[in-house]
């Protein structure tokens, strides 16, 4: 099959690939080699024509955009902070199901004056505070953020919320949600147009897929 047939699609490592992985099997395409057993970045699949990338997470909107990829699974969040309109986002995959809140100490954000706020999503965390005119100043970091207000790195964290198991381990709450996260497909605009047809029927089996799921 030439490059021009060939569809790439770009996956994080981690909950994106555990949970995509069985939705890309309810359509037919599977893997060849173990993504979690090998070094290697590109992957078959039992697709023809089709074949997996892994990359970061944080990494998946670059590629799809600037044409690394023709389709990749994100984290909404992972979209919001990133910011861009390049990209198509055509369909919510329901997966990796998380909500962004803001948490720490009971009433840490009650605190009057200048909130320090430390998160990985400082754009998300900006957009959030400017909406409520509330004056913040932003401490990026890149992970663990729940250990922050422990040591007094910052009031409050803007982060990921599941289970809550993550804050309540470390003494925390959370305060006040921001939005509803999922896991979304996006898909590259030339792509689009250059490979409707591929990429049409592809969306239209995982659109079932998920749906099936939901039933
Ligand atoms: N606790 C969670 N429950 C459900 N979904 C989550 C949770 N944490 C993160 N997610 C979602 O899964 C996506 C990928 O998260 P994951 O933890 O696998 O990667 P990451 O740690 O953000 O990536 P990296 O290690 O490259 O920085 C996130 O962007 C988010 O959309
Ligand atoms: O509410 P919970 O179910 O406890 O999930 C929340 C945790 O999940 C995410 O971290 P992740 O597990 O991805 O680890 P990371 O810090 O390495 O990103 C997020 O950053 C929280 O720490």
């Amino acid at each position: 099959m030439s490059d021009a047939e060939t569809l790439t699609l770009a996956l994080s490592k981690g909950r994106i690939l555990d949970d995509t992985l069985p939705l890309l099997a309810d359509c037919g395409i599977r893997l060849t080699e173990d993504p979690g057993r090998s070094r290697k970045l590109i992957f078959d699949t039992t697709m023809p024509g089709v074949r997996v990338i892994v990359v970061r997470a944080t990494d998946v909107p670059p590629f799809v955009e600037h044409g690394g990829a023709d389709i990749g699974v994100a984290g909404k969040d992972v979209l919001m902070e990133y910011g861009s309109t390049g990209l198509y986002e055509p369909l919510d995959l329901n997966i990796a199901r998380c909500r962004m809140m803001v948490a720490g100490h009971p009433g840490a954000n009650e605190r009057p004056g200048r909130l320090r706020v430390a998160t990985k999503f400082v754009n998300i965390a900006r957009r959030y505070y400017a909406e409520q005119g509330r004056q913040v100043e932003l401490i990026k970091l890149y992970g663990s953020m729940e250990l922050a207000p422990l040591v007094g790195l910052g009031d409050v964290i803007v982060d990921l919320v599941d289970t809550g198991n993550t804050l309540r381990a470390n003494g925390l709450e959370p305060l006040e949600h921001i939005t509803d996260i999922s896991s979304r497909l996006v898909v590259n605009k030339a792509s689009m147009k250059m490979k409707h047809r591929r990429i049409k029927a592809l969306l239209a089996q995982l659109a079932e897929a998920v749906d099936a799921r939901r039933e």
